[in-house]
Formats: structure tokens, sequence, C-alpha cells
């Protein structure tokens, strides 16, 4: 199973390539190497048609000469276009090995694959109109278009939209992965991603990176009920929201899980146990190991006293939905945030952002302050996953299936956090698995999924990452 791979901003990748260059490897020789990697992706998607290959004045455009040089000596037939003369000494050597024509435009242009290789890493301001255009133009005549690094346009390090930005069918990452490869609204153009090495990165450089299959283990033998892991749901007003995180929950590792709620959801699973009477009394039990509080919770006075009393069982907690609304520092008073395990979405983000005073622009960057202002863990959940906390590096995640954009869904994922978290995982581990099992059980539950069918794919998920 493949490690965890570096995710690199533009200044951290340009800093790589000092290293290499410094080790004995020229800008050239890294060029070829990403050139002719990017190339074998290329041809795949050709099969045996033209190929467009746009060039920029940088060395993405370099990576472009590379390309079209390429696949011209495997027989293809390929066309230039540079609207800029290269501005590299590299890109000018890869253009000088080019044996074909180069355009200036794009009349004649048709094909099976464009190849944008305008801008990557070095775009340092917004697309001018006629750059935009121009891949417009090319995008239409194309069947297919493949990003060389990043689509043009597209800012590196937080996945920023400099302009109208082509969307694209496959984005080839030269070297490693950059953030905009995992982030929105990047991810909306980036089509299916692909890393393409250009040698051994060194280590130091890999600060942020994206966290790969978790290995998920079967229960011990000697395991009983309790050792798996007991996790407790506080439920609310709407009972519908608590019964897809417990259906997930109990899925997802814990050896038992109750619900505190005055009625069984309808149609809850039978292995759910139900408690009602004083919900203090009832987190006062020792052997209760996590707790997930906020889906169908409400907002009321009644929620926040709920939320309080949660908070002060000093028991490992997820805390989503409604919970976030009411969250804020009065309730963190006195309280060992490190074991608070939050889960919004986009929405929520920006809301306890405004309650703890954090101006972040970015998702990275809310999600990163948050941690790092409050001590809890953040799973930022949305079509571009990722996971803050104050001590470890930011993790991204492969994109998952956008069938995911549905209600109820982030219910079954705050019940398979707690549910991991249970079972004696820390919150980092707890949160990544659990967003592993969530991505898997949606390609499990496939096209049109529903809530209820991803926590019922659960278990077919989980036995694809053991
Ligand atoms: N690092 C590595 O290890 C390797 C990197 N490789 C490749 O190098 C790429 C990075 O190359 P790069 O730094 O030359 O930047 P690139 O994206 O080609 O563009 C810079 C040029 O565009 C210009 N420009 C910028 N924005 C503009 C705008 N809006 N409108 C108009 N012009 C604009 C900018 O001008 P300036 O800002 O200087 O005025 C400059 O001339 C990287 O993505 C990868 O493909 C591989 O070859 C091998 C290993
Ligand atoms: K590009």
């Amino acid at each position: 199973m493949p490690g965890n791979e570096p995710v690199l901003t533009a200044a951290q990748m340009r800093a790589v390539e000092q290293v290499l260059i410094a080790q004995g490897v020229s800008v050239d020789e890294l060029m070829r190497r990403a050139g002719e990697g990017a190339a074998e992706w290329v041809w795949r998607m050709a099969a045996g048609g033209p190929v467009t290959v746009l060039c920029g004045p940088g060395n993405n455009g370099g990576d472009g000469y590379v390309i079209a040089q390429t696949l011209c000596a495997r027989g293809l037939s390929v066309r230039v276009i540079a609207p800029m003369e290269p501005t590299t000494d590299a890109a000018r050597n890869a253009r000088a090995r080019w044996t074909g024509d180069v355009m200036t435009d794009a009349d004649g242009a048709g094909g099976r694959v464009l190849v944008d290789c305008l801008f990557g890493s070095g775009l340092s301001r917004p697309l001018l109109p006629e750059h935009a255009s121009l891949v417009a133009e090319l995008a239409a005549r194309h069947q297919r278009i493949v990003a060389v690094d990043l689509p043009s346009g597209v800012a590196t390090d937080d996945g920023a939209l400099l302009g109208d930005v082509a969307r694209c069918d496959l984005t080839l990452a030269l070297g490693a992965w950059k953030p905009a490869h995992f982030l929105m609204p990047a991810l909306s153009v980036v089509g299916t991603a692909k890393l393409v090495t250009i040698g051994a990165l060194p280590d130091e450089f890999g600060a942020l990176f994206v966290k790969s299959a978790p290995r998920l283990s079967v229960p011990e033998r000697g395991a009983h009920k309790y050792s798996r892991g007991f996790m407790g749901i506080v439920g609310g007003e709407m009972a519908g929201a608590a019964q897809l995180a417990s259906k997930a929950a109990v899925y997802s590792g814990a050896g038992y899980v109750k619900l505190f709620a005055d009625e069984a959801p309808p149609n809850a699973p039978s292995a759910l146990v139900i408690e009602s009477g004083d919900l203090a009394q009832a987190l006062g039990d020792k052997r209760l190991s996590a707790l997930l509080i906020g889906p169908g919770l409400g907002r009321s006075d009644a929620a926040r006293d709920k939320l309080a009393i949660t908070l002060e069982a000093n028991v490992a907690t997820v805390i989503d939905a409604d919970a976030l609304h009411l969250l804020d520092d009065d309730l963190l008073e006195g309280i060992d945030a490190t074991r608070l395990l939050i889960t919004p979405h986009e929405g929520e983000l920006n809301s306890l952002c405004e309650t703890f005073g954090i101006a972040e622009e970015t998702k990275r960057g809310k999600a990163e302050y948050l941690a790092a202002r409050t001590g809890m863990t953040v799973l930022a959940k949305g079509p571009d996953t990722l996971l803050a906390t104050p001590d470890a590096p930011t993790m991204f995640f492969p994109p998952a299936a956008t069938w995911l954009a549905s209600a109820g869904t982030g219910d079954v994922l705050s019940g398979i956090v707690a549910s991991r978290l249970s079972t004696g995982k820390n919150s980092l581990d707890a949160a990544s698995e659990a967003i592993w099992l969530h991505a898997e059980a949606a390609r499990v539950a496939g096209p049109a999924l529903i809530a209820d069918d991803l926590a019922a794919a659960v278990p077919k998920a989980y036995a694809r990452l053991l």
C-alpha cells in the first residue's frame, strides 16, 4: 500500500528544485523527466489521434515542448501553439529541440487532445482575457484536455481560480502534489489527477501531505463489546440525523453504541441501545470511550445544556452539526479541548471562525487557525476534505465521489469518526480512518446514493480497508 505523499506549495517546489540542482541534476534534466512522464499519459489518452500542445513562456511551457517532441518521435501528429516566446533557459533549450513548427494562434488547430502547458506553478497574476479565450477556443476544438502540473489559471497554494479556467479531464502533477490538487474551487477544473515523479524528493519539504488508505484491523481475540469501544450519541430534537449517525457508528468498529434520547428513532438498528433519563448521570459511565453530539441536536437552550454536560464528561468527543453553532469560548472554558474533534462543513466552519474571531480567507487557513486557537482537531469536510490539528501537519485526502453531496452524509461521517475514536484511536487516526471509510462506502454504495445507503455500505468499505 503506498504511503502518505507530500503536498508542496509553489515555494517549496522551487526549493526542492534547488536542492536537486545542487545534487547535480540540471533543470533541463528535470524538465525532460517531467515532460516524458507527462507524455506517457497524453499518449494513452490520444490513442493515435492528433494532439495540440499549448506552451507558455516559463518552464511549464518548456515541459510542453518536451511532450510535443516525445509524442512526435512516437509518430503522433502534434501541433505546438505558443502565444509567448520562452523566457527561461530550460524552456528555450526545450523549444530548440522541438523539430516542428510553432504557431502563435489557434487557427486550424483541433484534434483529440489539448495539452495545457500555458502556466503552471509560476502563475503570478490573473489570466489575461486573451489567454483565457485562447484556451477556451482550443478546448472547444479538442475532445480531451490534459493540464500539465495545473490547469492554467489555478493558483498553486490555495486552489483559487484566477480567471476563466478551462475544465480539464486529466491533470498531471509534476514532481509532487500541490495544495490546489486537493482544494476547491480548483478541484472543479482539475478532473482526474495523476502524479508524475521526477526523482526522489528531499524529506524536509513534506510539510503537508495527502493521507494514504489506512489499514484497519479486526477485533482482538478475547475482545468484548466494551473493550472494542463503548460510544454514546447524545440525541436531540430531530431523530433522523441521530439515527443515521447511530447506524454508521454500529458498523464502524465500536462494540457498543448507546443513544441518549427520550425515545428510539424510527428504524433504528436493533443493536443500538437507547437510554433515556438524566444525561449527566448517563455520561458518568466510566466505560464510555467516545461521545458524539450534534446531529439532530437542535439549537435551543436545552440543546446548549446538553452540550455543556457532554463537554464536562471528560471523554473524547466528536462535535458536529447543530452543536457547532452552539460552541463558544464560554462552553470551552476549563475543558481539555485536545480531546475534542469537530467536523464542520463549509458553512459551519465559517460560523465557527466568526465565533472564535478568525479572519482567514481560505479553507486551509480557517481550519488551521481554528485548531491552533482552540486546541481542537478540525475535520473540515466537503468536496475538499482536510484535517488540521494544532500540532501536526495538515492532511489532504483524495477527492471522494461527488454523490456524497446529499443530505445526511455528514451525519454518517460523524458517526463513523466517533466510532473509530471509541476504539481507542487518537483524533487524527480516528478522523483519517473515518474519511477513508466514508469515501470507500460511497464507492460501494454507487451512483445516486442516499445517506441510508452510505451507512449500510460501511461494512463492505471496512472489508476493503482491512
Ligand atoms: N519545480 C520543479 O522542480 C519543476 C518544474 N517544472 C515545471 O515548471 C513549472 C514552473 O515553471 P515557472 O516557474 O517557469 O512558471 P510557469 O508556470 O511556467 O509560468 C511562469 C511564466 O509565466 C509568466 N506569467 C505568470 N502569470 C502570468 C499571467 N497571468 N499572464 C501572463 N504571464 C504570466 C511569468 O512571468 P512573470 O510573472 O515572471 O512576469 C513567467 O514568464 C511547473 O509548473 C512545472 O510545469 C518541470 O519542468 C520540472 C521540474
Ligand atoms: K498548465
